[in-house]
C-alpha cells in the first residue's frame, strides 16, 4: 500500500507497509463539485466511511472550483500572519479550514502531527518549500518503520568534518547518514541553544496555481508555505486528518524543534477571542 492508497482515517504512521511515494503534485481539477457547501457535504459522506482513501479526498478538493463567494466569509485576515479559519470540524474526523495570508506571510517548518494534510490553493498565490527530517528528529512514521525492520546498512562514506549518526529504537537501528558540521576537534559547532548548526535541507519548491491540490504528510517530509507576493494576499483550503491541535516547528539552521498548539483566528465564520498565545506554526522564523 503506498501513501495514495493509504487509509486516510488512520494517522499516517498507523497506514501498515506504507511506502513513502509522492503523489504527483498538484493535483487539477478533473469532476467539478459546485460550491464549497457541497464539498463539505461530499467529504463528510466520503469520512462516514470506515475506509478514506487519499486519492479519493484529493480528488474532491480538485473539483471544487474556488469561488470568493462561497469562501469570502471565512476569510479573516491578520496584519502580521497568516490566520486559521475553521470552515468545519468533520464530525471529529477531520477538520477544513481556510487560510489567510497577507503578503509575505508564511508558515515556519512544520509537521504535521502524523495527520494527512490536504491543501487547495482558493486565491492569490502560495509557495511550498520542503525540507528532509532534520536528523536529530525522527518522525512517528520513521519510528514505526525502524521497530519494523531491522537494519544493518553500512553508513556511506562521510566527508573529512562530518559525523554519522545512528538512532536506535529497542533493538532496531537507523543511520540516516547524517552529516553534522564539525570544527578540526570533531565537536560540532554549537548554537547557544545547545543545538549544533546543521542547515535543514531543502529538497523542493512547488508554486501553487488556483484550485491546484496537493498533500503532505510526514512520512513524505516537513514543509513550509510562503506568500511570495509583496502586494497580493493569498487564500487556501485545508482539510487534516485525524484533525491535530498541535505540531512541531523547526530552526532551520539547526532542525530543533519546538511542540507549538495551533489555534484557530476564527471558527465558523466568526472570529475568535483574541488569544495571546500565539498562532505559533506562523512567522516564527
Ligand atoms: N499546516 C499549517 C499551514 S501550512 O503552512 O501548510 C497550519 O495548519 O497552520
Amino acid at each position: 500500500m503506498d501513501v495514495e492508497n493509504a487509509n486516510c482515517k488512520m494517522r499516517v504512521s498507523q497506514c501498515t507497509d506504507m511506502e513513502i511515494i509522492p503523489i504527483e503534485r498538484p493535483l487539477k481539477i478533473t469532476e467539478e463539485i459546485t460550491g464549497l457547501q457541497r464539498l463539505v457535504e461530499e467529504l463528510h459522506k466520503v469520512f462516514s466511511s470506515d475506509h478514506v482513501n487519499v486519492q479519493d479526498v484529493q480528488k474532491l478538493m480538485a473539483g471544487y472550483k474556488s469561488n470568493q463567494k462561497d469562501w469570502k466569509k471565512y476569510a479573516k485576515f491578520d496584519r502580521f500572519r497568516y490566520t486559521r479559519n475553521l470552515v468545519d470540524a468533520g464530525n471529529g474526523a477531520f477538520n477544513i479550514m481556510i487560510l489567510c495570508w497577507g503578503p509575505g506571510h508564511a508558515s515556519a517548518i512544520h509537521d504535521h502531527a502524523d495527520s494527512h494534510c490536504f491543501m487547495k490553493l482558493l486565491s492569490g498565490n502560495l509557495e511550498e518549500v520542503r525540507y528532509e527530517w532534520p536528523s536529530t528528529v525522527e518522525s512517528e512514521v520513521r519510528k514505526v518503520q525502524n521497530s519494523r525492520r531491522r537494519c544493518c546498512s553500512q553508513s556511506e562514506e562521510l566527508a573529512d568534518n562530518m559525523t554519522d549518526l545512528e538512532i536506535c529504537h529497542n533493538d532496531s537501528c537507523h543511520n540516516y547518514g547524517v552529516k553534522v558540521s564539525s570544527n578540526q576537534n570533531g565537536d560540532c559547532i554549537k548554537y547557544s541553544d545547545g543545538y549544533c548548526a546543521e542547515e535543514m535541507e531543502e529538497v523542493g519548491r512547488t508554486r501553487l496555481e488556483v484550485n491546484d491540490v496537493c498533500y503532505i504528510n510526514d512520512a513524505l517530509g516537513l514543509h513550509r508555505m510562503e506568500n511570495p507576493s509583496h502586494v497580493d494576499s493569498a487564500v487556501s483550503l485545508h482539510l487534516y486528518c485525524p484533525p491535530f491541535d498541535s505540531c512541531r516547528v523547526f530552526d532551520a539552521r539547526t532542525g530543533k524543534p519546538t511542540e507549538v498548539k495551533v489555534t484557530f483566528w476564527s471558527m465558523y465564520g466568526k472570529k475568535m477571542n483574541r488569544i495571546i498565545e500565539a498562532n505559533a506554526v506562523a512567522d516564527s522564523q
